[in-house]
């Protein structure tokens, strides 16, 4: 079955151009649904739910419903490449393939509006992955409901695998994560009567020293986790001793049991903080995901089905410490969730990573077949 992925990437372009954040995607919105209405509308049901879409593509004789869910949400990134379609939103970037996670959904549903199949299939835009999370509230809605799928299925990018490559794994595929937002304050002062002030600058730095401890001294070395602070903000001017810092992070683990034990320690590092350096402090979880626990049985079928069709080469990969709010579909609904290979030097979250475009042809050849084969 050849696949004319041109119309594909032009989307991804035109999607690339204007990222925005979670829940508040209202310019993808518009976008995905003036595609969507330009489609023949016979076999197709659309809803919105908040920022998000679902679509049903009525099967000819439906027995079961597939799911096949995209991501919707930008980043907090100034984009660093030298593409001609760069962000038009400074500050913000598709920089972990929600851009591309689009145009392959698109691809496939519009093979599907022209090519009717024995079941139901359903295509959900889920807003908010990067954050606060859109895929818990979307499950828990009337929208979703109302087209609720017996199986689902999603992919993402992943940089490392060459174009050509899907790559995944029956059980945990991503872990189990948490934000994490830790605001100190103690006393300022000027810059040279460090002993008339709490200075949290300092506080900082110790604790996100600490914070590393966690990993290495708590947590058994054949488990694993990590604590991540990638931001900390504090003070107003160089000579004068900061009032305030504030940490931001994430942690990721493989089990429950290993998250409150992170997160327990967190806490006591953070009493620990205020005793030593004078200071009151708040911690805040933000977001948690659940682990992506890919379905077994499912799993091994597409893994065997992708080895004996040749449609694509397949890795069996091992477990990420990534988080993807799918996992909640998963934790409901059977199915699974596959790394697509985009072949580009740069990893994901970074300001220049360029996916190779070639990977939206595989993707879209690769899921059309699969859902013909399930679906038929
Ligand atoms: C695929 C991917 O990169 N997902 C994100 C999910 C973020 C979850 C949440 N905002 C957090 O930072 O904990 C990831 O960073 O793995």
């Amino acid at each position: 079955m050849g696949v004319d992925a041109l119309p594909f990437i032009k989307i991804r372009r035109e999607l690339h151009k204007i990222p925005e954040p979670g829940f508040k995607e209202f310019k993808t919105q518009r976008f995905l649904l003036d595609y969507l209405n330009g489609l023949p509308q016979e076999r197709m049901e659309i809803k919105t739910w908040r920022t998000g879409i679902l679509v049903k593509v009525r099967g000819s004789n439906p027995s079961k419903r597939l799911g096949y869910r995209a991501d919707m949400d930008g980043l907090p990134i100034t984009e660093e490449t030298s593409c001609e379609f760069r962000s038009t939103h400074p500050g913000f970037m598709h920089a972990c393939g929600h851009d591309m996670h689009m145009a392959i959904a698109l691809g496939v549903l519009t093979h599907f509006v022209e090519n009717q199949v024995k079941d139901d299939l359903i295509f959900i835009f889920q807003p908010a992955e990067e954050g606060p999370g859109g895929a818990q509230p979307m499950l828990a809605s009337k929208e979703f409901q109302d087209f609720q799928p017996d199986a689902i299925f999603a992919l993402h990018i992943a940089p490392e695998y060459p174009v050509g490559t899907v790559a995944l794994k029956p059980g945990i595929l991503f872990a189990n994560t948490s934000e994490l937002f830790i605001d100190l304050k103690g006393k300022g002062g000027h810059a040279a009567f460090p002993h008339t002030a709490n200075d949290m600058v300092i506080a900082a730095a110790h604790l996100a020293t600490q914070l590393q401890s966690i990993v290495s001294r708590n947590i058994d070395p054949l488990d694993s986790a990590v604590v991540t602070i990638g931001k900390i903000e504090g003070g107003t001017k160089q000579n004068i001793i900061a009032e305030k810092a504030r940490l931001e992070g994430t942690i990721r683990t493989l089990s429950m049991e290993s998250m409150q034990k992170v997160k327990s320690r967190i806490e006591a590092l953070v009493r620990g903080t205020e005793a030593g350096f004078e200071c009151s402090a708040a911690i805040d979880y933000g977001a948690n995901y659940c682990q992506v626990y890919n379905d077994e049985t499912l799993t091994r079928e597409f893994m065997d089905w992708v080895q004996e069709s040749g449609v694509a080469n397949l890795i069996e990969c091992k477990t990420a410490m990534t988080g993807e709010d799918f996992g909640y579909f998963l934790a409901e609904i059977p199915g699974f969730l596959f790394w697509l290979g985009v072949n580009t030097p740069y990893g994901l979250h970074h300001a220049r990573i360029e996916p190779d475009e070639g990977a939206i042809e595989v993707a879209i050849r690769v899921l059309t077949q699969y859902f013909t084969f399930k679906a038929s």
